[in-house]
């Protein structure tokens, strides 16, 4: 059997001596779209910033594309995309500035060829001369999107791509996220509180508590469990009792 995409071992995080993420082991398939969820403060953001190279483990490790994220980040970095929560862009630039400026950073062939392919590719041509200083929420997840995917990464991190969308901006990024894994076979990691989105687009999800991981399972098996989204939503509030939240408000 091939290697997993994404393998954590026992993988620990902690901030001035409070263990936030909290030895997580667990593999993801390659071509999977996975959903991470957890309440408030669980260590998802945390854990992507590990994966994604960003911070440094406190112990445990894990490994990206098959390579270790501690020892060899610029392996793993060249095959991953990131889209943060808030996506960061030059608001004076317009979107194709933007993007072929950190199509430069990260060594991309013919950066203005490129660019102008993954507008495309993301139905967003028509957002490439506008000033990005003026978009919507929607708008600049799309160009973060158009910004991660440049390289074309096998894998693509995404912390709440979703919030603060729209019901059409749900669902032209549940379109988008599902055409890069199908078209391009970009497995997908994406944090996510949206309940809604996760039958209708992931193929596994985990539930994260307090730092740890208390449930990890393929989608079919979550839905013949559990059914509907309602139900689905049962299973997470079951796993993230009220009384332990009110601990970390
Ligand atoms: N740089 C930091 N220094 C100290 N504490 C931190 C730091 N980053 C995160 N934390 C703490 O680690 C815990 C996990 O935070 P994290 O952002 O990973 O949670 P999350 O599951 O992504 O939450 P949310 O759904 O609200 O985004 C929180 O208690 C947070 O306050």
């Amino acid at each position: 059997m091939s290697e997993p995409m994404i393998r954590l071992n026992r993988l620990t995080q902690s901030f001035d001596g409070v263990t936030v993420v909290d030895a997580l082991s667990m593999d993801i398939e390659q071509g999977e779209i996975f959903g991470f969820l957890g309440h408030n403060g669980a260590g998802k953001t945390t854990t992507i910033q590990m994966l994604t190279t960003l911070a440094r483990p406190a112990s445990g490790t894990a490994t990206v594309a098959g390579y270790d994220i501690c020892n060899e980040p610029l392996e793993v970095r060249r095959r991953i995309g990131y889209v943060p929560e808030n996506v960061r862009l030059y608001d004076t630039l317009t979107a194709a500035e933007n993007l072929v400026f950190f199509a430069r950073l990260s060594g991309v062939d013919a950066p203005a060829r490129r660019v102008r392919e993954v507008l495309e590719l993301l139905d967003c041509t028509y957002l490439a001369d506008k000033r990005v200083g003026g978009f919507s929420k929607g708008m600049r997840q799309r160009v973060g999107l158009a910004q991660a995917i440049l390289h074309g990464p096998a894998v693509l991190f995404l912390d709440e791509p979703t919030s603060g969308l729209d019901p059409m901006g749900i669902k032209m990024l549940r379109d988008l996220v599902m055409r890069l894994n199908t078209e391009f076979g970009m497995t997908i990691f994406m944090n996510t509180h949206l309940i809604s989105e996760i039958a209708k687009t992931c193929t596994s999800i985990a539930v994260l508590s307090h730092g740890k991981l208390v449930y990890h399972d393929r989608i079919e098996a979550v839905t013949a469990r559990y059914g509907d989204d309602a139900a689905l939503e049962e299973l997470y509030l079951s796993l993230t009792p009220v009384g332990r939240l009110a601990e970390v408000a």
